[in-house]
Order: C-alpha cells, then sequence, then structure tokens
C-alpha cells in the first residue's frame, strides 16, 4: 500500500513536473511557431555540445531538476554552478531550453541574432482552445506579428507618447482622491487606475468609476490567462488530441471553462472596439488609438487589405490590455511594498518634490527632468524586483551555434532578468537591496534596457508609455501621501508582512499598510 502510494505521488509529481514545462503542438493560423520542433541533434552536428547545465537522467532529462517555486533562485544557483554563467542548457522530456544569464550573451543573441531568437512558443491550451493567437505578444514571429508590432510603435514610440500625459495624468489624480478616501482598498484602485488609462488611451472610453463591465471582463480573462498561461496546467497541454473530446465527455470539465472563457476573451477584443468604431462614425470620439489608426487606414489599398488592417488593429487594442494592466499594478505595489520598507528613501524623495514643486502644485510628467530621485526609484522598483524574472520565453526558429555550443531549433530560450538584474559589475554593490542612488553612478546601466522590458524585437512595445505611468503614479503619490507599516485598531504599528509569488511574475502578494495624506496642506491638493 505504502510503496503503492509512493509510485502514485512519484507519478503525480512526474506529470506535475511534465505538465509544467511541456509545450504541445499547432499550426498558428497566421505564421509559424517553430517551438514544437524536435531536431536530431547529433545528426545535424557531430562532436558539438550543449552548452553546460545539470546532468540530464536517461529519457527524462532534466524533469525533476526543473523547480516548482521560488524558480529564480534555482537560476541562479545553475548560473553560479555552470558555464561561468553565460549560458545553462536543460532538456526535459526532450524539450530544450536555454537560459541567457549575461547582458553580454542576451545582446548577442535576441538583438544581433534577432532573426533566429524572437520566436514564440505556443500551447494549445492558449492558442488552440483559448485562441490567444490573435494576441501579438504570443504570436509567432512573422510577417503579421510585425503588421501588429508596427501598429504599436507608430502610435507608442518615445516621440509621440506625450499625447497621453493628460490620461495618465488626470486618471493618477483620481487614483490619489480615491486613496485618501479608502486606503485599505489600495489594490483595487490601482487595477482601476491601470484599466482607466488603457480604456481611455486604446479606446476612448471613460470607465465607470465602479463595477465597470469592461474592466470586469479583462479581470476574468486575466485571470484565465494566469491559470491558462502555465503551459502544462491543463492535460491538454501534455495530450494535445484531448481539445477534439466533447464537452460531456467525463473528464472534460476544461471544456467548459474554456467555452466561459472564449466568451469573455471576444467581449474583451470587439465590445470595446465596435463602441469606438461607432463614436467615430457618428463623430462623437475621443481621439485615441482605436480611432487615429481607423481614420489613417489608406484609401488606395484594396478591401481585403482594409480588412486586414482593421483586424491588426483591434487585434493590437486588445493586446494592449493583456501588456499593460498586470504590469502596471505590480509594479506600483512593488513601488508601495519598497516606501513601507525604505522610510528615509521616501523622505528624501518627497524633499525633492516640496523643493521643486512647491506646497501648491501636484507633479506633471513634464516635470521628470527636474526629479531625478524619482526617476531613480522608477528604476531602482524595475530592477530591485523585476516584474517578468525571465521576460516572456523567446524561441528558436533555426539551429544555432554559440560560442561553440549547439542550439537546435525550437528551443525555448528564457532571458534570465534577474540574474542581469543583480549583476553588481553592472549594479554596483548590494544588488539585492532597493538603493536608488545607484542609478546616479554614470557607470550603471538602465534597468529598461539590460531585460526589464525584455529583449531584443519582442522587447515591451510599451516601455516609454509605462515608464511614464510608473514615473507620474509614484511622484503624485509620495507628494500627497505617507506610507509607513499597517497599524493595529489602537494605532499601533506592525511590520509589514509580505511574499512574493512565483512563476511568471515577480510580485510581492497583496499586503496593508498605511497610506496617509501627509498634512492638511498636502490634502488640500487633491481638491
Ligand atoms: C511596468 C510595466 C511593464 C513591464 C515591466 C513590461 C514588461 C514586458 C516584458 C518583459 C515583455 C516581454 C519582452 C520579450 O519577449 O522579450 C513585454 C512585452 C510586451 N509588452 Fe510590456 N511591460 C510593461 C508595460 C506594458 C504596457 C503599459 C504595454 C501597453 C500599453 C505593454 C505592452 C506589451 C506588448 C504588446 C508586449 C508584446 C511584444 C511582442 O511580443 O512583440 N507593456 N512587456
Amino acid at each position: 500500500m505504502a510503496v503503492s502510494s509512493q509510485l502514485i505521488a512519484f507519478g503525480c509529481l512526474l506529470a506535475a513536473l511534465y505538465f509544467k514545462v511541456f509545450k504541445g503542438r499547432r499550426i498558428p493560423p497566421r505564421g509559424k511557431s517553430h517551438c514544437n520542433i524536435r531536431v536530431a541533434v547529433t545528426e545535424a552536428y557531430p562532436g558539438l555540445k550543449f552548452p553546460p547545465g545539470p546532468p540530464p537522467k536517461p529519457l527524462i532529462g532534466n524533469l525533476l531538476d526543473f523547480p516548482m517555486a521560488r524558480e529564480w533562485e534555482t537560476y541562479h544557483k545553475w548560473a553560479q554552478q555552470y558555464g561561468i554563467g553565460e549560458l545553462v542548457h536543460i532538456n526535459v522530456l526532450g524539450k530544450h531550453m536555454l537560459f541567457v544569464n549575461s547582458w553580454r550573451m542576451a545582446y548577442e543573441l535576441f538583438d544581433k541574432r534577432s532573426s533566429i531568437y524572437s520566436d514564440r512558443p505556443t500551447t494549445p491550451m492558449m492558442h488552440d482552445l483559448l485562441g490567444f493567437g490573435w494576441a501579438f505578444v504570443f504570436q509567432p514571429y512573422g510577417e503579421w506579428w510585425r503588421w501588429h508590432r508596427k501598429a504599436m510603435h507608430d502610435q507608442f514610440h518615445r516621440s509621440v507618447v506625450s499625447v497621453y500625459y493628460p490620461v495618465q495624468v488626470r486618471n493618477t489624480r483620481e487614483l490619489l482622491r480615491r486613496l485618501n478616501k479608502s486606503p485599505e482598498d489600495y489594490d483595487a484602485h490601482l487595477h482601476w487606475l491601470a484599466g482607466a488609462i488603457i480604456m481611455e488611451m486604446t479606446y476612448g472610453i471613460q470607465v465607470k468609476p465602479n463595477h465597470d463591465p469592461y474592466l470586469e471582463n479583462v479581470e476574468t480573462v486575466l485571470a484565465a490567462i494566469t491559470e491558462a498561461g502555465i503551459p502544462g496546467r491543463f492535460l491538454v497541454d501534455t495530450l494535445p488530441f484531448l481539445k477534439y473530446v466533447p464537452e460531456w465527455f467525463p473528464g472534460a470539465g476544461f471544456k467548459r471553462k474554456v467555452r466561459g472563457w472564449r466568451q469573455a476573451i471576444s467581449d474583451m477584443v470587439d465590445l470595446p472596439f465596435e463602441a469606438a468604431r461607432a463614436q467615430l462614425e457618428a463623430g462623437t470620439t475621443n481621439a485615441c488609438f482605436v480611432t487615429k489608426l481607423l481614420e489613417e487606414l489608406s484609401l488606395h489599398k484594396s478591401d481585403s487589405i482594409k480588412e486586414d488592417e482593421v483586424t491588426v488593429i483591434k487585434n493590437t487594442a486588445g493586446t494592449l490590455f493583456l501588456g499593460g494592466a498586470d504590469t502596471t499594478v505590480s509594479a506600483i505595489r512593488a513601488f508601495i511594498l519598497a516606501m513601507v520598507l525604505h522610510p528615509k528613501v521616501q523622505r528624501k524623495a518627497q524633499k525633492e518634490l516640496d523643493d521643486f514643486l512647491g506646497p501648491d502644485r501636484l507633479p506633471e510628467i513634464e516635470d521628470m527632468d527636474q526629479l531625478p530621485y524619482i526617476v531613480a526609484i522608477v528604476k531602482e522598483a524595475l530592477r530591485w524586483r523585476p516584474l517578468a524574472p525571465l521576460a516572456v520565453p523567446h524561441c528558436t526558429s533555426q539551429e544555432d551555434i554559440v560560442d561553440g555550443y549547439y542550439i537546435p531549433k525550437g528551443t525555448i530560450v528564457f532571458g534570465n532578468v534577474v540574474e542581469m538584474l543583480r549583476n553588481e559589475e553592472h549594479f554596483g554593490p548590494d544588488t539585492d537591496k532597493f538603493i536608488p542612488e545607484r542609478h546616479f553612478n554614470p557607470d550603471v546601466r538602465d534597468p529598461a534596457t539590460t531585460g526589464a522590458f525584455g529583449f531584443g524585437r519582442r522587447a515591451c512595445p510599451g516601455h516609454t508609455l509605462a515608464f511614464n505611468s510608473l514615473f507620474i503614479a509614484f511622484a503624485s503619490i509620495l507628494k500627497v501621501f505617507n506610507i509607513s507599516n499597517p497599524r493595529e485598531e489602537n494605532g499601533k504599528e506592525f511590520p509589514v508582512e509580505y511574499d512574493w509569488t512565483s512563476g511568471f511574475f515577480f510580485v510581492p502578494t497583496p499586503f496593508k499598510c498605511t497610506i496617509k495624506p501627509r498634512s492638511e496642506e498636502a490634502e488640500r491638493l487633491l481638491l
């Protein structure tokens, strides 16, 4: 009995690990990911080795080495232990995975060899069943992805993002009022802020103060991604034929979930887009991402190309929610935690704000050049606990040889962002500590271009907008509020309790803290 339960437990462990890492097969509707193709390595390049890594076991490879929690600690250990830390290779049930641990190597692969290292892995759950192939963050590298990327770049590159300043600032001011009214609900207010900025910027729609149906639907979609986005979380990722079983089939509960999620996903993409288009036709629209691009649709192109371009605009608008909502919320949450833990940093930032702004006004994004310490806090927040510790996985679209090592086609490639942002050569000493002052040293690298926003051609196209959103949120919050440890009802302070999530995102789990106006004068600024 004991032996059989051990066997079952071992089987479950194998299955769980296998589900966690295996990617299934699919043919994307537009473009083709190369991530499911295996090659006979020894035949292709006899004598060449894979990069170093933990020794694989027969058949299962490194399945049992694969971490289930606090993953970055294992990746750091591997980086220290193997291959002077630049490249670590593992093989899980025949699937090759590569960890890129240094900035030098990230630049070599993701930038200089971008035509090989810019594809994305795919899974049956995310792509075939939930149909996320429309979202360009998940699209294979190719022409269709390029159309989407260009649509986004045209409206979000550094020299045009100032058109969004009014939306960012107005909604941040509303965040301050909400924080003042119910500080204990700060996390809900941050979700509202991120959603409100994206809805207005993308579709010209101002969301409702509470229970906005668009935002509530987006929360359902983001929850679906959190669950389905872990490759192998569902058996169908391991056994792709399961996608054909009918809903009534025993064990096919996932299909019913999929149906609900698909509805939420199509509502998220279609409903605000149709509302924006209707406003444009009625001539009542606010200028926004969707209407600007629809207006620019070139008249001389054929109807079928125009139809494709409309699809690209709709898809790209939908992707903005996926890329921009949870990321911004999580970064502000990590900042609030950093302020609770580092009151001296907070006081220094508030002094900079008071000296420059005086008592009578709140910050604007245009003040950025005059507030270098706030800028340093934004950079340190991005560096200290990078939101996406392995960015979003890339995948090789052909085989390659790097420093004499063989990298097969279809290898899943992770940029080890945590490792790069803790490199003391690039960021100075004590990289585990939150020290904004390090960014005043001109030799220190900018985290934004060292992995915090990803790599190469897939690097975050929303990064300037995101940086501005973080700047105005941090500066405004610190101008008006003090952030400190939580308090009991009798006012007694107690130390903040927090933890960090494992998996795709590296963010603090929700924690209690105190957010109070600094003074009556500061509170008056909210009026
Ligand atoms: C603090 C905020 C943010 C962080 C830390 C962040 C980080 C990232 C990272 C690490 C990637 C993956 C890059 C790679 O594959 O190498 C990414 C991709 C992406 N991000 Fe962001 N992001 C943020 C905010 C935003 C915002 C506000 C938007 C949109 C308005 C956005 C849109 C996207 C899109 C569309 C992609 C997919 C790019 C592609 O696959 O070609 N992100 N982001």
